[in-house]
């Protein structure tokens, strides 16, 4: 596999390779995969997005198989809720919290020095958001969602500007874009690429294992670029854009499928 950036609509299908690419994947296999837009689709509300009851059973006979990890801006307490498969490792809050296969949390030290601007901005946001219909937040402890996908089109750039306008007396925040959504987070030199980084060795600790990392947002390009090297990126596409995934799948029913049709094969092999 390679690191060539494409377009996400250039990408072939990850469903109509898979026979071809279980034929390469002999060495074993660790499955690392994103929540929202990936295992439920996107709904208008954080606490709507919950697990099928199909997917959960999928999950169940995947970590039978092979490590697997769900990696998430969530935070892992939500997820571990969200998710409730026994044996599944938990990356959340974009990387900020990383489960070990022991299932402790190992929260990156350096955030805590981060937290008092973070209440901070979540208090004034609070203030400043209150009149703009539809914005709301989320607080993730280690960062903040600022969510839009309720307000009308004319108020969007209303709540950037109040966002900017806050965030301009905290530079040591970091803003990363997401669907509908602005994530706050600790100026550090972190994301979801780092923390798999950190990850793939505690999944794997022969390094034989051929990573799999399927998710949607421009949040999991950071984890392409590190999966990419040795593994599969798989993007659930949903636009055009430039990607290091290898393959696409179009939903989340596809993911279903693709997970499937890989379980099966692998247990009849
Ligand atoms: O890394 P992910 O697992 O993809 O999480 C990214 C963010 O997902 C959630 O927000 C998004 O999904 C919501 C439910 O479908 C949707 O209402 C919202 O508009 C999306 O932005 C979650 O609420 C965030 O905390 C995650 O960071």
């Amino acid at each position: 596999m390679d690191c060539q950036p494409r377009q996400a609509v250039q990408l072939p299908s990850g469903l109509a390779a898979l026979p071809q690419l279980l034929q390469t994947w002999q060495d074993g296999l660790l499955m690392l995969l994103d929540y929202d837009g990936t295992l439920t689709p996107i709904v208008e509300r954080p606490e709507l997005a919950v697990l099928a009851p199909e997917t959960r059973a999928i999950l169940c006979d995947l970590v039978s198989v092979m490590p697997v990890a769900i990696v998430s801006g969530r935070e892992v307490h939500v997820l571990r809720e969200l998710v409730d498969v026994p044996g599944l490792v938990y990356v959340g809050n974009h990387g900020f919290e990383m489960e070990n296969l022991a299932g402790e949390i190992h929260s990156l030290e350096d955030v805590q020095a981060y937290l008092p601007a973070l209440d901070a901005v979540e208090q004034r946001l609070r203030e400043g958001l209150a009149g703009i219909a539809g914005a709301f937040l989320e607080r993730k402890r280690a960062s903040l969602a600022v969510h839009f996908r309720l307000v009308a089109e004319v108020d969007i750039s209303q709540v950037q500007t109040r966002v900017q306008e806050v965030l301009s007396e905290h530079p040591q925040l970091k803003v990363t874009l997401g669907k509908k959504v602005v994530e706050i987070q600790p100026g550090l030199d972190w994301d979801k690429g780092k923390a798999v980084e950190w990850l793939l060795p505690q999944l794997d600790a022969s390094g034989r294992r051929h990573p799999i990392y399927i998710g949607d947002d421009r949040t999991d390009e950071n984890a392409f670029r590190i999966v990419c090297r040795r593994g599969t990126g798989i993007l659930v596409r949903e636009d055009d854009h430039p990607t290091t995934a290898h393959y696409a799948l179009e939903d989340p029913g596809e993911v279903r499928l693709f997970l499937q049709q890989l379980i099966r094969s692998l247990k009849g092999a």
